[in-house]
């Protein structure tokens, strides 16, 4: 499966296209409506959530509520655009239009308006301008804008839809942690917990840890700050054999972990138990092999994951993302003014404080797509019918042996 996204944050529409689904995966412009509007809930998020409303259309690929096996497309419309249409225009527009003060006095206006040539620290203003050679941040933060996850969101629901319907496959997302406060151990989510984590502020069934994380949202925003935390993937159902271990490429682990640092602020990937197993002796951070009661093979535990040399080995698939807090503090940090040459402080205009809730949303889409794509290598098929029938071929020779 290839996908690409295209559209600005404050352009006319995100676009999204997916291609090598088979035909027959069962989805609806409500299975993508229902995905985006689970990324826009979250404590911690800024003003535009309140009103943007996602408005969703697929384009190509489906028919009567099933893919065709032709490349998905998606649009998503922003719903700012009518605000935005001068200084986003796609053809040139008159030069007096774009002037500060030329229109109706209205103060956001007047910023939307204004050349923005004090990079913030943290975003990719400085590096985008130079890299450009743009004079002035706009083209790159519509771009490096966060915004564009709804269309990775909207493409992880029909890779979601195509798990679950070849495969069984499905998936959970949590925030393990808002700053220094974390959760507690409690049970990992498991599908059926989807709901419950919908229904949390900040996307965690620990109750305790619910409170604090709030908390700390808010003395964030309070102290002028941002804070930033780690989102947690659970894929439960992954048979084994995804992925590979013979091409460095095709490595499942290597596969999701650049996924998911593919997301906007997301610095660091965990696989398992990640960077804890590094401070273990060998002797307590592996997965025994036992048979089970039933006779087959099984494991003690789940340090690895689920992945073992870049192949799923049939435990439930964890990875986690750790999302640096929000760079646009509005206590400005300091920057250089471009076009003066002179100090400034950075740039600031409505911003979030969190991002980790959606955060977690737009990992699990990741995650998603990377599982499909590889469930796609393994099972093939040009339709759901023919992709099952293999999976099932493929799944009683491991049966046979394991
Ligand atoms: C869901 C989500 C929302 C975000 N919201 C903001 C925001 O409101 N303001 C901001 O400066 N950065 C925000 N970011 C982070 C920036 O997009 C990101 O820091 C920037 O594109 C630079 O990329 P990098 O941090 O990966 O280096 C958000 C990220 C995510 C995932
Ligand atoms: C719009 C979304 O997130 C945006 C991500 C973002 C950034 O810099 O990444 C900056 C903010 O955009 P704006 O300046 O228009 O308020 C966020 O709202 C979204 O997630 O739908």
């Amino acid at each position: 499966m290839r996908w690409l996204t295209a559209g600005e944050s404050h352009g006319p529409a995100l676009v999204a296209t997916l291609d090598g689904v088979p035909s027959g995966v069962r989805i609806t412009t409500e299975t993508v409506r229902d995905a985006l509007a689970r990324r826009r809930l979250g404590y911690g998020r800024g003003a535009r959530q309140s009103f943007e409303r996602d408005e969703v259309r697929l384009l190509g690929g489906v028919r009567h509520g099933a893919t065709t096996g032709a490349p998905i497309a998606v649009e998503i419309a922003n719903a700012e655009w009518p605000k935005w249409d001068v200084v986003m225009s796609a053809d040139p527009v008159p030069p007096e239009a774009l002037l500060v003060d030329a229109g109706t006095g209205d103060e956001r206006e007047v910023a939307r308006n204004r050349a923005l040539t004090r990079p913030r620290p943290g975003h990719a203003d400085l590096a985008g301008m130079l890299s450009y050679d743009l004079a002035e941040a706009r083209p790159v933060l519509e771009r490096a804008s966060a915004r564009e996850t709804a269309a990775r969101v909207a493409l992880g629901a029909v890779a979601e839809a195509y798990l679950q319907q070849v495969a069984g496959i499905r998936l959970v997302s949590h925030v393990v942690s808002v700053g220094a406060e974390r959760a507690g151990g409690g049970h990992a989510p498991r599908p059926e917990d989807a709901a419950a984590l919908d229904a949390s502020p900040v996307r965690t069934l620990d109750p305790l840890a619910e409170r604090r994380f709030v908390e700390a949202i808010d003395a964030a925003r309070r102290a002028g700050d941002t804070i930033g935390g780690v989102a947690e993937v659970i894929a439960w159902g992954v048979p084994v054999g995804l992925g590979t271990h013979v091409q460095a490429d095709r490595r499942l682990d290597a596969r999701l972990a650049g996924a998911l640092m593919s997301i906007q602020s997301v610095k660091g990937v965990e696989v398992g138990d990640g960077f804890a197993q590094a401070a273990l002796p060998g002797s307590r951070a592996h997965d025994e092999i036992v048979r089970g009661p039933d006779g087959r093979l099984t494991r003690t535990s789940n340090h690895a994951g689920g992945i073992e040399g870049g192949t799923s080995d049939g435990e439930p698939i964890v990875v986690r993302a750790a999302f640096k807090p929000i760079s646009t503090v509005p206590r400005a940090l300091r920057t250089v003014d471009l076009a003066t040459g002179g100090d400034a402080t950075a740039l600031h205009q409505r911003s979030d404080t969190c991002q980790v809730v959606p955060g977690a949303v737009i990992a699990q889409a990741e995650a998603a797509l990377v599982l499909a794509d590889a469930l796609g290598d393994h099972a093939g098929g040009n339709s759901v019918a023919e992709a099952r029938r293999n999976l099932s071929a493929y799944l009683d020779r491991v049966r046979e042996r394991a």
